[in-house]
């Protein structure tokens, strides 16, 4: 792993490919996760993001590159599932990534902590360690720069219940995010096209993360298949 500020250098104005497959999806497998990151390397991303230390492990074989480290885990009676507990941040530092990302929505996290409770004793556990914030709102990203968050990400528009329905990628948030923060804004959610990435690094954002239109083969064939149907 490179040095922190050399990290967000290497990324800076770049793509970064998600690869990610859970286990109910077709490509689920570390082997495939590992081939992916291999492809998107060799199409020019600048960076990886992926889910759990099997995958994440697989891809350092494959793939020299800033890697964004998250560990998906649903708990009862929380929807927060992105690395949401101290445990799965644990697990990312011990394995090495260069960026652990989690969620940093308002929401009340599996052991009942907010973010504001649970981010100060991770910066203090790790204080080398970057962290990106994944938000859903304008207010959510403000604070989590606050707490001292590395970047912040429009990971979580739509996906929350204050944000159901908004069409993504999330222009509005992300423009007012870029007008208002100075920690790297990274557009995640919802790209589809190359346009779109174009538009976003024109209201300037820092860099973007691509998952699906590249990743997920099955939700790019039902694209297809849906004006053939
Ligand atoms: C909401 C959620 O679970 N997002 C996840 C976060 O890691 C991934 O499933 C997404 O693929 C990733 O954010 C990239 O976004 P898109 O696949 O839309 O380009």
């Amino acid at each position: 792993m490179d040095t922190a500020r050399n990290v967000l250098e290497q990324i800076k104005r770049k793509l970064i490919v998600s690869c990610q497959a859970l286990p109910d999806e077709p490509l689920h497998s570390p082997f495939i996760m590992g081939r992916m990151a291999r492809a998107a390397y060799l199409g020019g991303a600048s960076g990886i993001r992926a889910n759990s230390v099997e995958d994440i492990r697989e891809i350092k074989s494959k793939v020299d590159l800033p890697l964004i480290g998250i560990i998906k885990n649903n708990y009862p009676g929380s929807n927060v599932f992105i690395t949401p507990t101290r445990h799965e941040v644990d697990e990312l530092v011990r394995e090495g990534v260069d960026i652990i990302a989690m969620d940093a929505t308002d929401r009340i996290r599996p052991d009942g902590s907010t973010i504001e409770e649970l981010f100060p004793l991770l910066r203090s556990a790790y204080p080398n360690q970057l962290f990106m914030a994944d938000c859903s709102t304008y207010e959510e990203a403000v604070r989590a720069a606050e707490l001292g968050f590395d970047c912040v990400g429009s990971t979580l528009s739509g996906y929350t219940e204050a944000t159901k329905g908004r069409s993504l990628p999330d222009f509005e948030l992300i423009g007012r995010l870029t007008a208002r923060l100075k920690v790297p804004v990274i557009a995640e959610g919802g790209i589809s096209t190359p346009e779109e990435l174009k538009r976003l690094f024109e209201l300037g954002i820092y860099s973007a993360v691509v998952g699906s239109a590249i990743t997920r083969p099955l939700e790019i064939t039902k694209k297809f298949a849906m004006v053939v149907d």
